[in-house]
């Protein structure tokens, strides 16, 4: 194995430490305690366990975590309504609906109705069109640890090769948008695109994001290049063996295969440890930010593009 493990735990450590100043500092000097409020409509095991660490590493910073735990039936109207309180509530100053939302409500109409500047994801209309034009946004956090994580490792991305596997609107397209935004001649791949083996070897930077259990292999990989692995999959760990309820164990893993990755790449982020811990990070650095510009106080430095 040859490549560098870019450190993401230990990474988004630091910067959950640098909010945490920042946050000591707000309280003691101005008496402000920023709030996140995070809503979870249904009971997806997994994203109750990912609900339950964000507000954990909320309170570990000092802020205020507001959970808001809706049936998996709620009317469309009653999730607005509660998006509506939030808005006006000056102690939140930043709002998450966890994504995906049941079938019968409308995502768009969701995300759309929180006010952008509490959007600490990023997903509203006006922040992805703001991001888009280069103008200051909040920005998408899974985008935005990931670019940290290239900024710390290469310094300047200007004038790289970056391809960018996938195109959602959580990570792939704002993903493209920042890379540009610090001068990569960005490739968006997808489902459609030819070749695309041969369009991630010329890239000296490489961001997967499909959402396929280690699709992106060694042979994909330019030696030396920089890979940054999204992907969140559990598969199953039959090796692992059987739960106490006879089911088989499960692990995580990414979407690019690690070991033949490292092999050639020059550095890689693994699955766990690598860009999931700086997405909760940068969550937390974007309430911190949302809370500074709310009140009209210096933004921290270094936690924003
Ligand atoms: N670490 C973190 O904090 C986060 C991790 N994730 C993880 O990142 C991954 C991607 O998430 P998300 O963007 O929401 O996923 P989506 O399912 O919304 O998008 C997946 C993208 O991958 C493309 N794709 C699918 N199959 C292929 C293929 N065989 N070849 C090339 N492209 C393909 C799709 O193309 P097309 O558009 O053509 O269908 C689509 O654009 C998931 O594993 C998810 O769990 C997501 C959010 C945060
Ligand atoms: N509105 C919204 N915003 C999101 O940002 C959002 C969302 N909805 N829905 C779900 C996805 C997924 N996501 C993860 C974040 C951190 C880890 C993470 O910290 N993972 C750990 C491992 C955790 C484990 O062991 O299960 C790691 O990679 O090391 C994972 C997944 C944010 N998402």
């Amino acid at each position: 194995m040859t490549a560098q493990i870019i450190d993401g735990k230990a990474f988004a450590a630091t910067v959950r430490g640098q909010v945490a100043d920042h946050v000591a500092r707000l309280k003691s000097d101005h008496g402000i305690t920023p709030g996140l409020a995070v809503v979870l409509v249904g009971e997806d095991p997994a994203s109750q366990v990912y609900v339950r660490s964000k507000g954990k590493m909320t309170v570990e910073v000092g802020m205020t975590s507001y959970e808001h735990k809706l049936d998996v039936d709620t009317d469309e109207a009653d999730l607005l309504a509660l998006i509506d309180r939030l808005n006006a509530d000056p102690a939140v100053h930043g709002i998450l609906v966890q994504l995906p939302l049941p079938g019968h409500l409308d995502e768009a109409l969701v995300i759309n109705a929180i006010d952008p500047a509490k959007d600490v994801d990023g997903f509203h209309i006006s922040n992805v069109g703001l991001l888009a034009t280069g103008q200051k946004a909040m920005v998408p956090c899974t985008p935005l640890g990931c670019l940290m994580m290239l900024r710390e490792h290469h310094g300047s991305l200007s004038g790289m090769t970056a391809v960018v596997v996938g195109r959602s609107n959580i990570v792939g397209k704002p993903m493209a948008q920042l890379l540009l935004g610090d001068s990569c001649t960005v490739t968006i791949a997808h489902s459609r695109t030819k070749d695309i083996q041969e369009v991630t070897r010329r890239a000296d930077i490489v961001v997967a994001a499909v959402g396929r259990p280690e699709m992106v292999t060694g042979d994909w990989i330019k030696p030396g290049a920089t890979v940054i692995d999204v992907g969140i999959n559990r598969i199953d760990a039959p090796e692992k063996g059987t739960n106490a309820d006879g089911s088989v164990k499960t692990r995580l893993v990414g979407d690019c295969h690690f070991d033949s990755c490292a092999e050639v790449a020059g550095a890689i982020t693994p699955v766990p440890g690598g860009v999931g811990p700086m997405t909760i990070a940068c969550l937390l650095a974007n309430t911190l930010t949302a809370c500074c510009r709310a009140n009209g106080l210096a933004e921290p430095e270094g936690l924003t593009v």
